[in-house]
């Protein structure tokens, strides 16, 4: 299949990199010139439990990207989703699907903006990596992945698309219900990566707090309300599992989230469309989080003082 990824930092390197290995034709477009000149004159070096790797791939700027391709995986931090898609157009034909397992809420909203619903696949992935500096990512440990049409038709593209990513060895899953694996992951990051960022800790060094299931408990019951108005019904158990889950060390234990990364490296978090996204919900339907909008102004005031 021609793949093109629409935002090539640690995730879109890490899924580029999986899917150019098991046969596809991988374009990495990125923003970043220095990751691009990087990775097409030296390689893209890939840090794993085997040791670390090179892997010759191609990269470049949206503008310089060529033909359509059968499919569009787009891997910015969802503040870039917009400006990305915009930039990559010339790549998207009337057959190309595209996908998203972005984290955060209004991730197919802008697609849409762009592809019709039936051809937007959406989902998540529990991968965890972390872009070290220009062409070099750090992949440790597996995931999964869910997906599903925006549209929630099971068709033979979907099928298909399930079936090289998991010759990619990406363990996907084809999900009956998408917006609840979706609110699902948001919440999980609502908790984890807003908890790690604030502690400047790891997932299993916050998980060790030994009240921390009340801490959880106080967040998720604000989103489950929320996600209800809308008509998308969390199981809070299974919730709960799906975090402490990743507190053993052989999880994702020892990860540092995505949003941690950003708030180290100076980069604008994803917080608006975590728990930012549940109180703008929230104040829609009139729904009491003060949990929620303290922690998005605990984020948010650290961004500030750090100065991104
Ligand atoms: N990392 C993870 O473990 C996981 C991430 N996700 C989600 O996947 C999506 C993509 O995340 P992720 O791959 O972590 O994002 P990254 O921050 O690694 O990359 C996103 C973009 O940020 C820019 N960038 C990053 N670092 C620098 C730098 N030092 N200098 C200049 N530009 C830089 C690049 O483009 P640009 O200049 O255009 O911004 C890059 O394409 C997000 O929605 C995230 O929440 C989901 C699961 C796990
Ligand atoms: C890897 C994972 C699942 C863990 O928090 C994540 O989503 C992130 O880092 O943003």
């Amino acid at each position: 299949m021609n793949i093109a990824i629409a935002g090539s930092g640690a995730m879109g390197c890490r899924f580029g990199s999986m899917l150019d290995e098991s046969g596809n034709s991988v374009l990495l477009v990125d923003n970043w010139k220095e990751h691009i000149e990087t990775i097409n004159n030296r390689g893209l070096t890939i840090i794993n439990e085997s040791g670390t790797h090179n892997q010759k791939i191609t990269a470049c700027i949206p503008e310089e990207a060529g033909d359509k391709v059968d499919l569009l995986i787009v891997f910015t931090k969802a503040m870039h989703t917009e400006s990305m898609v915009n930039r990559c157009q010339k790549l998207i034909g009337e057959n190309t699907r595209v996908v998203t397992l972005q984290n955060g809420l209004g991730n197919i909203e802008t697609l849409e903006k762009y592809v019709p619903r039936n051809r937007i696949i959406a989902g998540v992935t529990t991968f965890g990596t972390e872009l070290l500096g220009p062409g070099e990512i750090q992949a440790l440990g597996s995931g999964r992945v869910q997906i599903m049409q925006a549209d929630r038709e099971e068709t033979k593209e979907i099928q298909e698309v399930a079936y090289i990513m998991n010759e990619a060895g990406m363990n996907v899953e084809i999900s009956a219900n998408v917006s609840v694996s979706i609110w699902n992951k948001v919440a999980f990051n609502c908790v984890l990566n807003t908890l790690c960022t604030l502690m400047r800790d790891t997932v299993s060094a916050v998980g060790s707090y030994s009240e921390i299931n009340d801490v959880i408990n106080e967040i998720i019951d604000e989103i489950i309300l929320v996600a209800g108005e809308e008509e998308i019904y969390l199981n809070k158990d299974s919730i709960m599992n799906m975090i402490t889950a990743v507190f053993d060390l052989k999880m994702s234990g020892n990860h540092l989230p995505s949003m941690h990364q950003d708030m180290v490296n100076r980069r604008k978090t994803e917080i608006d469309f975590l728990n930012g996204a549940i109180v703008k919900k929230a104040d829609l339907y009139q729904i009491s989080v003060p949990v929620n909008r303290f922690i998005v102004h605990l984020i948010k005031m650290m961004e500030e003082i750090r100065g991104n």
